[in-house]
Parts: structure tokens; sequence; C-alpha cells
């Protein structure tokens, strides 16, 4: 059928070769690399557990294609790059052959091996379309209907034979198990292809109720989807929330398809689930902007993605490229850079955080994961690391996805030697030796109780007061905080603001040797103020003047972050107010809400009351600013309005389009939902203006934005309700969003 030649084009060039011709060490690395892949599959396809990360699976594919491409006769059928995966089956499932093979798909990792790919089709045919729709991390199942009804479903298995699921398949919610004929007759015969997979609300609830059932949460996704679905026991899937997406056809009888988007069209007038985030390009250069776009994205989909899949459109083109043994030569897919990792859990350590909260963090062999090095983790509290099921010395997969912070989700079993320990939390302050409680029965989180002197408890609240988020003293980092307090001219964060010129000289980090040209009164016993000392005495001066939210924040309320502190700023007015309002008043405001209502409370009334008092009269005597002035001029032009400010604008800040969004009594919200009634974007705006196309929420400009901040209002804007991840006109049409 297909004409061009194996993409291998190394292996025509070289000299015909026999495997004696393969030096000894390379067919032993070859073995080496080959048994481990193989051992990986088995783990990955057939027991849905895998013991070695998805980035470490696709290096090991990679070494064995570089050492075939280079010796071919070692590329045999029997060798793991030849092989769809999957090839062992449980004896769980019945075998059962496909009608017409399901292939896996080549990978591209960088644009030069797409360009590549799109080259040698297009030197091949022209005249044609790309398909790029999005990559689900899921399993592959195949659906056979036989005139309209669902009669089989087999998984990929080696691509040839597949194991029969069909019970467990049709407690898959959105699955029909007879076919929709509305606009279109149903078919004689069909083979669909798609991914079962979680939707990540649905995994994250699945989790939970596991957790409040005492049992252990699944650690990602795609494995556990994998497992719900091949369960001996159709009644375990039932109660598994998964999903189905097609994405192909196999064998097809008593009917036609023009093209990849026609047979997304049949299937979707069938009823049967269709991705609405597909789009047909006629370039290359289109494909690559879907891609960076997808990407920039990735994290707002439902369901978990792992890269894009590229096809070609028209089936006639796809019938001329043809298929190698493991894939389709007119597809491929990109992949996007792993989010998970398998490292080494070397310890866990304890941190008392700014509120007291012991919490355990693991220590990990260094790995890379989505472009950072990570080395540490947090664990949240012991239950946790109960619940997560490590052991201090297992291999853990950790995951880092986008802006999040790295996350250990749960260990490989498969790969303990017996050496692993149990991770105690301790029964006393590492920090200052006070005996460790909870605060209420009942809390997970134990704490040490000794907030006014404990160490690490001070170090903790005062980088925190010194932070962006509070009095932003930028030149009072981490190592300022230990400066002060190992000089002794810090105790505690009361007489911050009486740091003299003199106190702030006595720390080595911020003076300098003196030179020539320093006023000789300045000069003590050779030394002098550097320039960070001197700016941070101007800073400590200004930070008197911050708003009282900022305040609020420096106090370490437990609960009240910038967002909470806003609202009760906006609310009350002063530090006094707060202080007289009780705790219903608190819960009442917009924002507040019964828990930290009661936190704050416990901050004016609990064991600590005295010294928290002496904090804000200390502050308040050494000038800073304990209220707002409330400018009443100003017009509540946004009363019940929503607004998400994204990218950076010209005349604002974030922090005073936020102000300013609040000022006149609208909500400035941090992400965009259909609830969002304007979405302002900036410069390098990411993926909210993407999210706001997609929903068709109405963007403003920053010049659109001050009209809004007037009036109330906007007269002319710019909204896309097609969204840029929606189907093109009249492509599709049947599956909703
Ligand atoms: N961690 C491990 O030990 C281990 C072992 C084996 C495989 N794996 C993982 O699995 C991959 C190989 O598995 P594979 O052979 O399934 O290949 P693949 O996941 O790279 O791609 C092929 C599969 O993608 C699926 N797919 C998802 N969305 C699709 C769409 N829109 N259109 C078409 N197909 C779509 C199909 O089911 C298809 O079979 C590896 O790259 C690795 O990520 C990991
Ligand atoms: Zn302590």
């Amino acid at each position: 059928m297909s004409e061009i030649p194996e993409r291998d084009e190394s292996a025509a060039r070289a000299k015909p070769e026999t495997p004696a011709d393969v030096p000894e060490q390379v067919r032993d690395e070859w073995a080496e690399l080959a048994e481990q892949a193989t051992a990986a599959q088995f783990a990955y396809h057939v027991k849905d557990a895998p013991t070695i990360s998805d980035g470490a699976y696709d290096g090991l594919i990679r070494a064995l294609d570089d050492l075939e491409e280079a010796y071919p006769s070692l590329r045999t059928t029997q060798s793991p790059t030849q092989n769809v995966g999957g090839a062992i089956f449980s004896t769980d499932f019945t075998a059962v052959d496909h009608l017409d093979r399901m292939l896996s798909l080549d990978n591209a990792f960088d644009t030069d091996e797409l360009v590549d790919w799109a080259g040698r089709v297009e030197q091949e045919v022209s005249g044609f379309h790309y398909l790029c729709e999005l990559k689900i991390d899921g399993l592959a199942v195949n659906l056979l209907y036989e005139g309209g009804k669902l009669t089989r479903a087999l998984t990929r298995g080696d691509g040839r034979t597949g194991e029969d699921i069909t019970m467990n398949v049709r407690t898959v919610e959105g699955i029909p198990t007879r076919l929709d004929a509305g606009e279109h007759p149903v078919p004689d015969l069909v083979e669909v292809r798609g991914e079962v997979f979680f939707r990540l609300e649905d995994f994250a609830e699945l989790n939970a109720g596991l957790v409040e059932s005492g049992r252990a949460p699944f650690a990602n996704p795609r494995n556990s989807a994998a497992g719900s679905l091949r369960q001996k026991d159709p009644r375990v899937t039932a109660r598994r929330p998964l999903r189905m997406l097609v994405h192909g056809m196999g064998r097809r009888e008593g009917f036609d398809i023009d093209s990849q988007s026609h047979a997304y069209e049949l299937m979707a007038s069938w009823g049967l689930p269709t991705s609405p985030h597909y789009r047909v390009f006629d370039s290359m250069t289109e494909v690559r902007r879907f891609i960076t776009q997808v990407e920039e994205q990735r994290h707002d989909y439902d369901h978990e993605i792992d890269g894009v899949v590229v096809k070609v459109d028209e089936i006639a083109v796809q019938r001329r490229l043809g298929t190698t043994s493991r894939a389709p030569r007119w597809a491929i897919a990109w992949k996007y850079p792993p989010e998970e990792v398998n490292t080494k859990l070397l310890d866990i350590q304890v941190n008392v955080g700014r509120t007291g909260r012991v919490t355990p963090f693991g220590v990990m062999e260094p790995v890379t994961v989505a472009g950072s090095t990570v080395s540490m983790a947090t664990l949240h509290n012991g239950h946790e690391v109960t619940r997560k099921g490590v052991l201090i010395g297992d291999t853990v997969v950790l995951r880092k996805a986008g802006d999040v912070i790295p996350e250990i989700l749960g260990p490989v079993v498969d790969l303990r030697d017996g050496s692993e320990r149990k991770f105690v939390m301790p029964t006393h302050c590492p920090s200052c030796g006070t005996k460790l409680g909870q605060q209420k029965e009942g809390d997970k989180d134990i704490r040490c109780p000794n907030s006014r002197t404990c160490p690490s408890q001070l170090r903790e609240r005062l980088s925190s007061l010194a932070g962006r988020g509070a009095f932003d003293i930028e030149v009072l980092g981490w190592e300022g905080v230990v400066g002060l307090l190992d000089a002794g001219v810090l105790t505690d964060e009361s007489t911050l603001f009486s740091l003299t010129a003199d106190d702030i000289f006595r720390v080595p980090l911020y003076r300098r040797k003196a030179k020539k040209g320093d006023p000789p009164e300045s000069v003590h016993e050779g030394q002098v103020l550097s320039e960070n000392g001197r700016k941070l005495i101007e800073h400590l001066q200004a930070a008197k003047e911050q708003p009282l939210w900022r305040v609020l924040v420096a106090l370490s309320i437990r609960h009240v972050g910038p967002t909470a502190a806003r609202a009760l700023a906006q609310h009350f007015g002063s530090i006094a107010a707060i202080r007289e309002a009780d705790e219903e008043q608190l819960a009442d405001v917009e924002g507040v809400g019964p828990t930290i209502a009661t936190a704050v409370r416990e901050w004016f009334d609990g064991e600590d009351n005295e010294w928290h008092r002496q904090i804000i009269e200390r502050w308040a005597a050494d000038g800073v600013r304990m209220e707002d002035e409330r400018d009443e001029s100003i017009a509540q032009t946004l009363q019940g309005v929503t607004v998400v400010v994204t990218g950076s604008l010209v005349e604002f800040s974030r922090d005073s389009a936020k102000e300013a969004i609040l000022e006149r009594g609208g909500k400035a919200s941090g992400s965009v939902s259909k609830k969002t009634d304007w979405v302002v974007v900036g410069d390098n705006a990411g993926t909210k203006e993407a999210r706001a196309r997609d929903l068709g929420r109405p963007i403003l400009t920053e010049a659109q934005f001050v009209e809004l901040l007037e009036t109330g209002s906007v007269v002319d804007f710019e909204q896309d309700e097609g969204g840029v991840l929606r189907r093109e006109e009249g492509a599709s049409k049947g599956s909703g969003s």
C-alpha cells in the first residue's frame, strides 16, 4: 500500500550487516536495555503499576533506537522498539484478536523531530490537511459495534490481540451500548478506538472518598484508570468514574469516510464521546502554534494530557503513507516534557513553620522535572505520610506540574528491598524542644505551642513578614532575619520597627569595610553600614505606611493570607475594629468565613493574647499605620462585579490593579471562570487569556480597564465566543464542549 521508504533511512544506507558484525559489547548493552524496557512494559501495561517513570522509559527506547540505528540487525521483531507494548497478557481476561490492528504512535520530543516527520510526509504527498488533537493520557480501548450494538471491547494488548473487557466497558459512563441512528445510518460494523481515563475532578473525588474510608488514594490518574478498567470484577469498575473519548476507527463495513474529521463527525452523531478540542490546519506553522497554545493551558483541561497528536486528515493520504510494524506513518505524537519522575527518598525531616505547624518534608536525590531541579517536597503532615505510604529509602514518584509545588505521589512498592524504614513524627520541637501537640482534638496538624520564642517559628515569621505579600521589606531576606536574630538585636518581631542604625550595624551582613571617601563619622572600627544596611532602615520606614491588609498578613494569623486580609481590611478599616468584632461578624465578611474568623478570634483571645497585644502596641508606638484611610470620594462602580487581571499592565502593578478593583467595591479574582465578568489582558498574558477566550468571557485592554473602573462598564469590547480551541465552524457537531 505504501511506497515510501522505511522511516529509518540510515538502515538503507548501511552496508548489509549480520548479527555477527555487532560487537559483543554493543550486543550486551542492547540486551540489557531491552530487558529493562520489556520489564517496564510489563509493569506498565499488564500490572498498571509502572516501576520507572515515563521519561525514563522513553529514554530506554531512545537508547535502544540509537543502537539499532547504528546496527540495524539488532532491530528484530522482538525488539521493544518494534512492538506495540503490552504483549504479555493477564490471565484474568480472554485474549481476542482485533479485526484491524491497533497501533501505537511515533513520538516527537522536539521541533526537529516534528519537522522531519512533516518533511517526510510532504515529500510523499501533497494537498492534505493536518488534524491536531489532544493526546489523552489513558488506556487505549477498542470497541466493536455490530449492527449498532456494542458487542465487544478489548484492550490494545500487543496490537493484534487484546484482552476482552466487554463487561467492564459496559459500566463506563458515556459509552453507548447502542449507536444512535439520528443523522447518519448506523453502520453494519465498526471498530471504534479511543482512550479511557479519569477526569481530574472525578479522580480527586474518588481519592477523597478512598481517604475518608481509611484507604490509600491512587497515585496517578492514568495508571489507576487502567487498573480500574482491567478489574476481574466489573462491579469494581462500575464504581470508578471512568470516561472515554474516541479518536479513531479500525475495521469498518457498510459505510465510508473520507477524513479523520469526517470520522469524528459520524461518531459524534452516533452518540460516541468525541473531544471538542481538535482543529484542522493547512500548514505546519499553524500546527506548531496549536502545540504551544495547548501546552500553555495543559493544566486547564478536565483530563490529563501528555501531548498533542498530529494526524494527516485525509483517509486516502493516510492509506498512501501506510504504517510501520508499530505505528502509522501518517500520525505523530508531540510529547510534552514529563511532569512525573522517579527518585529516591533519602530522608524525611520536619520543619516548624511560622504558625508553629510541624511539616514533614521529603529530602530526595535531586532530579529534573518539568524543567527544574527538585530535591525537596512537602509532605504536609504526619497523616499525609501514612496516607501516601512512603518509607524512607523508597523510590518515589515525584510530580511537578506547571507552577504547582512539587509533590510526592507515592512509593514504587515493587522496588523495595527491605531496607526502607518508617518515618516517625517527633514528639518534641526540633527547634526549641517544647512538647508538640494538637491545637484541637482531631487536628491533623501538630504544632509547637511556643510561638513567642521558638527560633524556627520566629525565623519563619520574620521572613514571611518581610515578604512581598506583607510588609515588602526587600533587603530583609532569610539571611537578614537570621543575621538580626544571631546578632541579638532582635528577639521577636515586636521590636522590629525600633531597630536603630546602630542595631543594624551590628549585623555583619549589613556592613562593609570603610573606603576612602566614606564620611569619617559613619566609620566604626574600620566598617560602615552597607548599601543594604541603609536600605533596610529606609524600607522599615516605608513599611510603616503600608496599607492595613499587609499589616494583617505580617501578624501571621493562621489562615490569614493576602486575600482574607484584604477582605478584613476593606470591611473593618482598622485593627481596633477587627479586634472588637465577634466571630459571627468576622465570618460574615465575604471572603472570610468561619475557619478564618475562628483563627482571628483565637489570635486576639487565645493563650498568646498578651504577647500579641504587645506586638500591636509596640508597632503602633513605633509608627506603623494600623488603619486605612478611606477615600469616600471613590465611587463604588464595581459592586458585585468580578474582574480578573492577567499579564503586565503599564500604569498598574498587580497589586495596584487589585486595589483599584477592591476600592470600587468589586472582586478581584485570580482565575477565570464562567462567573468572571471581565478579563483584563496585559502583555505576556498566558493561560488565563486563553481560558477567557475558551469560556467566551469579555476581554479588556488596559484603556478599557480604566473605563471600567470609572464607569462600571465598557461599551465596546472583544468577546471570542468560539474560543481558540473550539472546533471550526461546521467541522462537527453534537458533542458539546
Ligand atoms: N513508565 C513505564 O515503565 C512505561 C512503560 C511503557 C510505556 N510507558 C508510557 O507509554 C508510552 C508508550 O505507550 P504507547 O505505546 O501507548 O504509546 P503512546 O502513549 O506514546 O501513544 C500511543 C497511544 O496514544 C493514545 N492516544 C491518546 N490520545 C490519542 C489521540 N488523540 N489520537 C490517537 N491516539 C491517542 C492511543 O491509545 C495510542 O495507542 C511511553 O512513551 C511511556 O510514556 C511507560
Ligand atoms: Zn518550637
